[in-house]
């Protein structure tokens, strides 16, 4: 399994991290989303340098011109809630894509236990295609296994780009034990050394989808 961790290179992906992290900054919603969609653009333009091009001869209106285009068949998926400006990120850049979306939320037993409990899935059919799953957090990576289990109802993919923003360590190996070695790509912004006794992120940013749509009751 590749795995791919953005804070390796320094770029001004690392600014939107940052900022997203930031207690000062991050309660400004429009500021969060827009920059985890920034961060998804980013990721989508280092992701497609992975995909399989191929020559076309593109009419201009004075002649021919030469261009290497990708030939993949996206279909881009997410977790809701918190995935969706992650998911816009990689649909500006990706807009010939088809879409899928699951709906993953944790069902709490008490303070600390929880289920995962997966209700909604709306998905092309998903064959022989590139399989891009976005999600900012992966924090046990339970969500993001559930997900790609619903998504297997619709198809075998020919390979699978498990997209985060910040994952725990925990996570990428749960990732990397679950999914199909030999065809699968983890791309992320950070790996944090720890989860929590409630299962967040430590340090992480606190809860994504909260932050970014305010807090469910
Ligand atoms: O790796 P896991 O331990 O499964 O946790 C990660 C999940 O938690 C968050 O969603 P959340 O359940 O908070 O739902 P929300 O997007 O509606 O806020 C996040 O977006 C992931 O889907
Ligand atoms: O740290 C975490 C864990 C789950 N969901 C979040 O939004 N953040
Ligand atoms: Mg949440």
């Amino acid at each position: 399994m590749k795995i791919i961790n953005f804070a390796e290179t320094n770029s001004i992906l690392n600014q939107y991290v940052a900022e997203i992290r930031d207690v000062q900054v991050q309660s400004d919603r429009l500021r969060f989303r827009r920059n985890i969609e920034r961060i998804g653009e980013i990721m989508a333009y280092e992701m497609s340098k992975d995909f399989a091009y191929s020559l076309k001869n593109i009419q201009t209106p004075l002649g021919i011109a030469p261009v290497q285009t990708p030939d993949n068949q996206l279909v881009l998926s997410t977790i809701l809630r918190a995935g969706l400006p992650f998911h816009q990120g990689f649909l500006s850049y990706f807009d010939g894509a088809e879409n899928a979306f699951v709906s993953a939320y944790r069902k709490y037993k008490d303070t600390l236990k929880f289920d995962i409990h997966i209700e909604y899935i709306a998905s092309p059919r998903i064959d022989g295609k590139t399989l891009i799953i976005t999600d900012p957090m992966l924090a046990t990576g339970s969500s993001m296994e559930l997900s790609y289990q619903a998504m297997l109802t619709k198809g075998h993919p020919s390979e699978i780009h498990v997209a985060s923003i910040i994952a725990s360590r925990q996570a990428v190996e749960h990732i990397a034990e679950t999914f199909p070695e030999d065809k699968t790509t983890i791309w992320c912004a950070a790996i944090d050394p720890e989860i929590n006794e409630h299962s967040y992120i430590v340090p992480g940013l606190g809860d994504a989808g909260d932050l970014a749509f305010g807090e469910k009751e």
